[in-house]
């Protein structure tokens, strides 16, 4: 049985004191709702701050990005073994932010994902279509190379305790969510592909979110899918009252 997990990314938003007040109000609530596993992810100047305030708590922290890089000459970057430093537990990788404005590739994601393993942190593995894409009938296929791509070296050990985010671009930050049938048939798809490149008790294993226009009035029904194991938060999550409503719907 797979623990559902509700994630906030608060992207480039809020400021220290906003941040902590969040953070407070999440962590007041958050008792409440041990059957799911509720995670927040602040910008990085904000971990610790953020970090401090859960205290350990019901919520667990985690990070927007991270470099493959150990350590050394990468100016702004920052490392697996930094976020760990800071208390984080998992990191968000190839968000379609990063992908579509950063031009991150496969390749990069594979980097991060195998430096997150190796640093102990849970990658949180962004995939997606465009809207083009899914049109054309291609969505099936550019999640498989996406998946593919990222996770090429991953132990089926690792594969178990690696998060999948499923994203449809068209629906980030649009308003346009995708129907529970239309998340369905992509999460299927990623578990049947995760037993056909693993084994079946590994694909069971992987907890696979949804991510893209989620809010109170809709998570239920997304959340009520058979594969759909939680969700991937960006607007409603800097909302206490919203992210709860969500975790609720849980
Ligand atoms: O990481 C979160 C996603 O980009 C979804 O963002 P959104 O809930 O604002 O659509």
């Amino acid at each position: 049985m797979r623990k559902p997990l509700i994630a906030g990314n608060w992207k480039m938003n809020l400021d220290g004191a906003g941040a902590t007040a969040l953070a407070r109000a999440i962590s007041d609530a958050s008792p409440s709702y041990g059957k799911i596993d509720l995670l927040v992810c602040p910008p990085f100047v904000y971990l610790k701050t953020v970090g401090s305030v859960l205290n350990g708590g019901a919520a667990l922290l985690g990070a927007q990005n991270m470099s493959h890089e150990k350590s050394g000459a990468f100016t702004g970057e920052i490392s697996a073994s930094m976020l760990k430093d800071c208390g984080a537990t998992h990191v968000i990788l190839g968000h379609s932010e990063r992908r579509h404005i950063y031009k991150e590739t496969d390749a990069d994601m594979n980097k991060k994902t195998l430096a997150a393993h190796a640093a102990g942190l849970v990658p949180i593995v962004c995939v997606g279509e465009l809207l083009e894409e899914r049109e054309a009938g291609r969505t099936a296929e550019v999640i498989r190379t996406q998946f593919d791509g990222s996770l090429a070296g991953v132990s089926a050990e690792l594969m178990a305790a690696t998060v999948i985010a499923y994203e449809p671009v068209w629906a980030i930050g649009t308003g346009k969510v995708a129907t529970p049938q239309q998340a369905e048939e992509v999460h299927a798809d990623l578990r049947k592909l995760i037993a056909e490149r693993y084994n079946a008790a590994t694909a069971d294993q992987v907890r696979i979110l949804y991510g893209g226009s989620v809010k109170p009035d809709n998570a239920a029904e997304l959340l009520g899918q058979p594969n759909v194991d939680g969700a991937l938060i960006g607007g409603a999550s800097l909302k206490a009252e919203d992210f709860l409503a969500i975790a609720a719907a849980g």
